[in-house]
């Protein structure tokens, strides 16, 4: 049993919570909504992200930092991913010396350019950090749906048994040493799934949004590598399979927003997709290595409102005809 610390009362750290609870872990969860800790605590409810699933009645929510965070022994990170510089700063009062920190959230800081891991590390320097990401709904999770991810440290012994430590009832963790191929993979693919969303939204069919998973894997793949991924990790869990899942399902607010952008609906009052705060940063990056990423160039004009979905299509498809893998003709 370990004291576990969830920063973030949204829908995946509630639903993280419930599961560890379910594995007999002591878990707070930090919201900085005070009604909604009280709802968790009373109601055994967060209506606002997760509907009416019921929540474990040993499952504790406070607005008080330093209520959750002091004694923890993990601490789970899972506030949007723009915002976790500024959780970790907040918490750094409170943390046990040896608590060993995990980034949950899937984005690149559009500031500096850095993964979450790197976000953390620059406040709470002094910290054994991992990253846990995979495809997961958190409204899968919250039911006891099975749900498998990867649980990533730069010691393959340390994720191992942290990986085992946390799974158990319907979640599994697969570890990895790979810290960097894990969120990059996590990232990229919220970008991925708002391009694919466009597709769907602008009625273009489902042979479109094959090519379009397909060539956006290749872009993942292309500029993960050149970011420090590992191409196996990419094809794993946290990159081929949340690809995957982002792609497909309308429970990924990436997806839908991608769709609503694709029908040309008002997307002001969607829930947080975070590829929309990750693609100019993203685009940034590749342009650095030099890497060609059309999919996401693309995603990102039609998402500042340069480019409409029909331009974007025009201009997918009228690109100058070449080799699929041109890496292998060398
Ligand atoms: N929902 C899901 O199925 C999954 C989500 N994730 C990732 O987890 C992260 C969080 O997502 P969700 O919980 O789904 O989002 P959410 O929108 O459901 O909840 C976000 C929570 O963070 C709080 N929050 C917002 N801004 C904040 C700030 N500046 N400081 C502190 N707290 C703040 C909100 O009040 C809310 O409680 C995202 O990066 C997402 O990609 C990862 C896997 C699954
Ligand atoms: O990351 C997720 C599933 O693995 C959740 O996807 P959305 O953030 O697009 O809802």
């Amino acid at each position: 049993m370990s004291r576990i610390c969830i920063l973030g009362a949204g829908a995946w750290g509630t639903a993280l919570a419930t599961a560890f609870v379910g594995q007999g872990h002591a878990v707070r969860i930090w919201g900085r909504n005070a009604e909604t800790c009280d709802e968790i605590n009373r109601q055994h409810t967060n209506r606002a992200y997760l509907g009416e699933a019921k929540l474990p009645e040993d499952l504790q929510a406070t607005p008080d930092m330093a209520q959750a965070v002091t004694g923890a022994e993990i601490v789970l990170f899972v506030a949007p991913a723009q915002s976790t510089g500024a959780v970790a700063a907040s918490i750094a009062a409170h943390l046990a010396a040896d608590a060993v920190l995990i980034a949950c959230a899937k984005g690149i800081d559009n500031r500096t350019g850095q993964m979450q891991s790197e976000v953390i590390a620059a406040q709470l320097p002094d910290h054994a950090i991992g990253v846990l990401s995979g495809p997961s709904f958190a409204a899968d999770v919250v039911r006891g749906l099975p749900t498998a991810v990867t649980l990533a440290m730069p010691e393959q012994e340390a994720a191992q048994s942290l990986a085992q430590n946390l799974s158990g009832g319907a979640v599994r963790l697969y570890a990895s040493d790979d810290i960097a191929g894990v969120q990059i993979g996590g990232s990229l693919k919220n970008v991925m799934a708002i391009a694919v969303g466009i597709c769907r939204g602008g009625g273009m069919g489902a042979s479109a949004e094959a090519a379009l998973i397909t060539r956006g894997y290749a872009e993942l793949v292309r500029l993960g590598v050149a970011m420090g991924a590992r191409a196996e990790t990419l094809l794993g869990l946290s990159g081929l399979g949340d690809l995957v899942l982002t792609c497909s399902s309308e429970l990924s607010r990436n997806f839908a927003y991608g769709i609503a952008v694709g029908r040309g609906e008002d997307v002001s009052g969607l829930k947080l997709a975070e590829g929309v705060h990750t693609v100019s940063i993203a685009n940034d990056i590749a342009d650095r290595h030099g890497i060609s990423c059309p999919v996401m160039q693309t995603a990102g004009m039609v998402l500042s409102g340069a480019m409409s979905a029909e331009e974007a299509r025009i201009a997918l498809m009228s690109r100058p005809v070449k080799a699929e893998h041109p890496e292998r003709r060398e």
